[in-house]
């Protein structure tokens, strides 16, 4: 969709996410740190079927599970993370490097505890939330995602949830934490412009077999007729006045 001109003939909409990122003019910015994880298990809550994804859940009632430094200024509390995928392996990446896609994404989500309140406020400021995007590519079975697919089965249907305990998410990101950073937005409705995006530049591996069993999922409720969640990802976005910089040369 093209941006809307307000009367201000400034784009309002100029700020999408996701994009194609073009690695060799995301120039490396000095200034930017590595990016410091803080992630304790215990703070994991549940899996929620959302009906067009499913959301795992963690307890951001105080900072317990942060990001700092990066490209960021404070702690950013963890709220939740998700995937998105596609009907097969050949595309489900929100983000493209490069014109390439990938066969899902990874997003987890933080908010910006040092500056509002709550979530829902954050959500209304360009600086309120950080989402580390983490590609994934088809390679052998992943153990760790194994952990959230064996859940799978107890939140088939949209709107159900089951508890998740201790939770080790930052097992599931890979040793090398280098990233590309750009300006940007929410993927799904309500499109957001509140997001600082943090996209890691090594992807990690999901079985062919793991990833079918994404699209297992269904978006209708127990009671009507069963519709899978085949895919969930959102076309790439013009980029506009943005320039993503990378955290390494
Ligand atoms: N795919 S994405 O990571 O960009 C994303 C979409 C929606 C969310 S949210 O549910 O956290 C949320 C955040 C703010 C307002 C409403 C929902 S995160
Ligand atoms: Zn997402």
């Amino acid at each position: 969709m093209g941006a809307s001109h307000s009367h201000r003939n400034k784009h309002c909409h100029s700020h999408q996410s996701p994009i194609n990122i073009c690695t060799k003019k995301a120039r490396h910015d000095p200034i930017l740190k590595p990016l410091n994880i803080q992630y304790d298990s215990k703070t994991s809550k549940r899996i929620v079927n959302m009906g067009h994804c499913f959301n795992v859940e963690f307890d951001d009632t105080a900072d317990m599970s942060v990001i700092n430094d990066g490209p960021l200024t404070g702690k950013y509390r963890l709220r939740q993370f998700h995937f998105h995928w596609g009907s097969t392996d050949a595309d489900g990446s929100e983000h493209v490097i490069d014109g390439k896609v990938y066969p899902a994404e990874l997003h987890i989500v933080h908010w910006n505890s040092h500056r509002y309140p709550t979530f829902e406020e954050a959500a209304k400021h360009p600086d309120g939330l950080a989402v580390i995007g983490v590609l994934l590519k088809i390679g052998e079975k992943n153990p760790v995602l194994q952990t959230i697919i064996d859940n799978l089965g107890q939140v088939k249907t949209k709107g159900k949830e089951h508890m998740l305990i201790k939770y080790e998410l930052s097992s599931m990101l890979p040793k090398d934490l280098n990233y590309w950073t750009y300006p940007g937005s929410l993927t799904t409705e309500p499109y957001f412009e509140c997001v600082t995006w943090i996209v890691l530049q090594h992807a990690i591996p999901i079985s062919s077999a793991q990833l079918t069993q994404f699209r297992g999922l269904l978006c209708t409720a127990e009671n009507e007729k069963p519709v899978p969640i085949l895919e969930n990802h959102r076309r790439v976005q013009r980029l506009h006045d943005r320039v993503a910089r990378s955290s390494c040369t």
